[in-house]
Formats: structure tokens, sequence, C-alpha cells
């Protein structure tokens, strides 16, 4: 058997004869996601739209199989119907079940809110909210809704908003609320539904994403997270797989922050600009601040 790389805290053989579909699974965050799923006996089909990053990344991730575990690779737009209900028929073809469903793939650009393009914010809104929602409606009408299952949403630390990132910070906190929902009107389902909210994870991908502004504004983001550095996909991967299992059995509708507390501070690279204040509401001139 050819070396994995793979370390996990999980027993070996966790996930033995399950099957998990991870999209983004070719890069950063869901590739980790995939090698420690599948490194834990749990057969993997990874699904986005770069058919060649997909296919490098199978190559990898098979030497990462363990217990049996398989992998697939499958071209998917989650922000297309017709590409989500394929990807779950076919993973269920190949497989013949679902466990566990990883809604990871999604981003955004950075940009004022005011300079955003309606084709922009539709392309952010389409990918990260609606595509999230396409694929776990899919996994839920062709097998979850009668055989339970566990999924996990990769989302943002979006609950103080997040300025130059609004329409994916408006995505990700309606994919939460959603998890909330749907732990309650799914639990009958036996279906758990939870989210991961990554702090400032770095991988040559997500760097790369935001072009010559990436190094910029991975720096800056790192500069405000309390722990003093950038966190590790293998970081976000435990906290999946954590999810996924039996231990946490109890817990659903829930995020999970895994931000080094970058969230309790300040989350984003955004500096508000200097302005004249307001004059504010007073009628005592005593009020008024004198320092
Ligand atoms: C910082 C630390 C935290 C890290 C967080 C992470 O998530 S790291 C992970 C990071 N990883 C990822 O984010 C990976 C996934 N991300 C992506 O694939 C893209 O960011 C996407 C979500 C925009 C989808 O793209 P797509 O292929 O569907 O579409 P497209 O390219 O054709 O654009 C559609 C429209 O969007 C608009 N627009 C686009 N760019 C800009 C811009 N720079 N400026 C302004 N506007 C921009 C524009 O209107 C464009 O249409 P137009 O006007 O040109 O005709
Ligand atoms: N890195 C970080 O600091 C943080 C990341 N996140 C989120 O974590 C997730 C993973 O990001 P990360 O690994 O860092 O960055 P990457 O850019 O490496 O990952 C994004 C993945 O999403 C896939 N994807 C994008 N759009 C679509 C689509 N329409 N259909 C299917 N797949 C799609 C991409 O594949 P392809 O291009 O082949 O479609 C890619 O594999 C993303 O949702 C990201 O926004 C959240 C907070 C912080």
């Amino acid at each position: 058997m050819a070396n994995s790389a793979v370390k996990s805290v999980f027993a070996p053989g966790l996930f033995k004869s399950r099957v998990a579909i991870v999209t983004g699974g070719g890069t950063g965050i869901g590739q980790a996601i995939s090698r420690e799923l599948a490194h834990l006996g749990c057969s993997v089909v990874i699904a986005s739209r770069k058919a060649d990053r997909l296919a490098a990344a199978a190559e990898k991730l098979a030497v990462d199989c363990r217990e049996g575990a398989r992998v697939h690779h499958t071209v998917c737009n989650i922000r297309q119907e017709a590409d989500v209900q394929r990807l779950v028929s076919e993973t269920l073809d190949k497989f013949g079940r679902l466990d566990f469903l990883v809604n990871n793939g999604g981003g955004q650009f950075v940009c004022p809110a005011s300079d955003m393009k309606l084709k922009g914010w539709n392309a952010v809104i389409e990918t990260n909210l609606t595509g999230t929602f396409l694929c776990i409606r899919e996994a839920h009408r062709q097998w979850m809704k009668r055989n339970g299952g566990s999924i996990v949403n990769i989302v943002m630390d979006a609950y103080k908003g997040w300025p130059m990132f609004a329409h994916s910070a408006a995505a990700r906190s309606a994919v939460e609320n959603l998890s909330k929902t749907l732990a309650v009107e799914w639990a009958s389902d036996r279906i758990r539904i939870n989210c991961v909210a990554p702090g400032i994870i770095y991988s040559e991908t997500a760097v790369a994403n935001y072009g010559e502004q990436g190094r910029e504004v991975f720096l800056r983001s790192k500069a405000r997270v309390p722990a003093r550095r950038f966190g590790h996909v293998e970081e976000i991967s435990a906290a999946v797989a954590f999810l996924c299992s039996p231990a946490a059995g109890y817990v659903t509708g829930q995020t999970l922050y895994v931000d080094g507390a970058v969230s309790l501070y300040r989350t984003q690279f955004f500096d508000v600009p200097e302005f004249e204040p307001a004059e504010g509401w007073y009628w005592e001139e005593s009020s008024k601040a004198k320092l």
C-alpha cells in the first residue's frame, strides 16, 4: 500500500462502509476533509466545476483510502439543479448509499457593496446559498429522508457581518439559518445538520482566488486573529469528522467556529475610514463628551 500522509485523531475504520459527498473536494479545505474521511474508511465523491483539479485530487485521495474506501470524482456546478440531481443519483448508483453530505464548495470576491453588479451578487448567492440548498434538498429527496444522515455546511464567520464580503456574509448567514430550520424539520428523518465556520484558513487555492489582492487580504486578516496564526485545512477537516461521527449524535442545528477566536475579535480585514462623525442626540450641553 502506498504511503498516505494523512493522520487523524479519530479511530481507524470509524467511517468504514460509509459514503460521503464533498463539494469542492478537489482543493484546500474540501480536499483535506475528503482525505481524512477516506482515511477513516469512508468512500468519497468529490464534485466541483473543474475536471482537471478533481482528477488530480482523486489520484491523491486513492492513496489515502483505507478499509475498502473508494473515491469517485464528477464535474458538478452546484448552481445547476440538473448537475446536483445527477451528483446525488450518480453517488447512489456507484456506492448504494449516502451517509454524509459536506457542502464545502463556495467562495466570493472582495468588493465594496455599492460597486457590486447584480450578476456578481447573484453568482455568490447562487453558489453559497442556492447551491448548498440544492445539494441538501437532493440528498434528502433521493436518500436521507428514508435513511437519515449527517450534513455539514462550511460557512464563514459572518455573525458580525463582513465588510467587502456583503454577498457572501449574507449567503452564509442564510445557510446557518437554513440549517437551524432543517435540524428541526428533519429531526424525525434522523438527519443531523450543522455548520463549521472556518476562520482564516491558509491554502494556495484560497489565496489565489483573490488574485493580486490575495496575499494582502490573507496577511491583513491573520494580523487580527487572537491565535496569531492561520488555521490549517486539517483543523477544519477534524471538526467535520467530529460532526459526522457518532460522538456528535446529539449535536444538530449548531455552528462550530474553528477560528482561533477571530470571530470574537475583529474578523474583517476592513478598517472604518476616517470621517467627521455625526453630532448625535443630546439636550444637555453637559452630555456632550469633553474627552
Ligand atoms: C480572506 C480570508 C477569508 C477567506 C474566505 C474564503 O472563502 S477563501 C476561498 C476562496 N475561494 C473561492 O472563492 C473559490 C470560488 N469562487 C469563485 O468561483 C468566484 O469567486 C465566484 C463565487 C464569483 C463565482 O465565479 P463565476 O465563475 O460564477 O463567475 P465569474 O468569474 O464569471 O463572475 C461572475 C460575476 O461576478 C462578479 N465578479 C467576479 N469577480 C469579481 C471581482 N473580483 N470584483 C468584482 N466583481 C467580480 C462580476 O460581476 C462577474 O461577472 P462580469 O461582470 O465579469 O460579467
Ligand atoms: N480559506 C478560508 O479562510 C475560508 C474558507 N471558507 C469557505 O470554505 C470553503 C472552501 O474554501 P477553501 O478550500 O479555502 O478555498 P478553495 O478556493 O480551494 O475552495 C473552493 C472550492 O469550491 C469549489 N466551487 C466553487 N464554486 C463552485 C460551484 N459553483 N460548484 C461546485 N463547486 C464549486 C471550487 O472548485 P471548482 O473551482 O473546481 O468549482 C473549490 O474546490 C469555501 O466555501 C470557502 O468560501 C470560509 C471561511 C474562510
